[in-house]
């Protein structure tokens, strides 16, 4: 489980984060919505203990993660580009991202947790200079597997994926909250959210603008409520 709890942020005399609140249950998956320099990836900064706020707290599973150093181990980040280490294939990374932790994984385990990614087993002994950025996420995506990771916090996830990649990755992510996993996702993407999200914040300027339950609701709303919050515009209809 993840909370922010009236999380303030300022950088100089800008405030990026205010009073910013909010529960990702175990087995929920919550999208952050909201326009560049919203304080969106901010916030994911302050779970990973980059950043202190100025007030409020972060909590994993009920830890304050700037003050339990055990929280660090309930988590697994995927930035906006997964890089890893380029010289080594996927079996190699996860090994060596795996002792980095302190956990010893077999062979087995390691294809076993990328089955479950669907990476291509030709592909598992490439080294990752090979890999498109749907397979590298995928390899991200089979370390948080090994660690039992139990928050998984992502970053514009989807942005450069074509269409079957996103559905993939849609089905994983899925697949890992049905295990239990809590999940944020910062995304720009509506249909991402739409599919995924039990719930979606919309952020702009700092602030929590609305928390949409996302049941029934349809794509077209979501995007026709983003654009009168965020610019104050209903989007443009088509003319058929
Ligand atoms: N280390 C920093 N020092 C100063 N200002 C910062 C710092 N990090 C972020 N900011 C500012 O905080 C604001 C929020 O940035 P943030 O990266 O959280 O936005 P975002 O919603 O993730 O945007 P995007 O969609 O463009 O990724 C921006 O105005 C940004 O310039």
């Amino acid at each position: 489980m993840l909370e922010a709890i009236n999380l303030d942020k300022s950088f100089a005399d800008k405030k990026v984060l205010n009073d910013l609140s909010f529960v990702v249950q175990s087995g929920e998956i919550m999208c952050l919505l909201g326009a560049n320099g919203a304080g969106k990836s901010t916030t994911l900064n302050v779970f990973l203990n980059f950043l202190q706020p100025d007030s409020g707290k972060a909590l994993i599973d009920g830890l304050d993660v700037h003050r339990d150093a055990n929280t660090k181990d309930k988590l697994v980040y995927l930035p906006e580009q997964v890089n890893l280490y380029q010289e080594f294939n996927a079996i190699d990374n996860l090994k060596y991202l795996a002792s980095l932790s302190g956990l010893s994984v077999t062979t087995e385990q390691i294809h076993a947790a990328l089955d479950e990614t669907g990476l291509e087993q030709n592909a598992r002994q490439q080294s990752l200079k090979s890999y498109s950025k749907g397979m590298r996420q995928k390899v991200g995506i089979a370390f948080a597997i090994i660690r039992e990771a139990k928050v998984l916090l992502l970053d514009e996830p989807t942005s450069g994926l074509d269409p079957s990649a996103t559905l993939e990755f849609i089905r994983i992510i899925q697949q890992l909250a049905d295990k239990g996993a809590a999940i944020l996702m910062v995304t720009h993407d509506f249909y991402c959210a739409h599919t995924l999200a039990d719930k979606i914040g919309i952020m702009d300027k700092g602030t929590l603008l609305t928390l949409i339950e996302n049941k029934n609701l349809p794509l077209a709303s979501l995007e026709q409520k983003y654009h009168e919050l965020i610019s104050g515009k209903t989007p443009i209809k088509k003319v058929s």
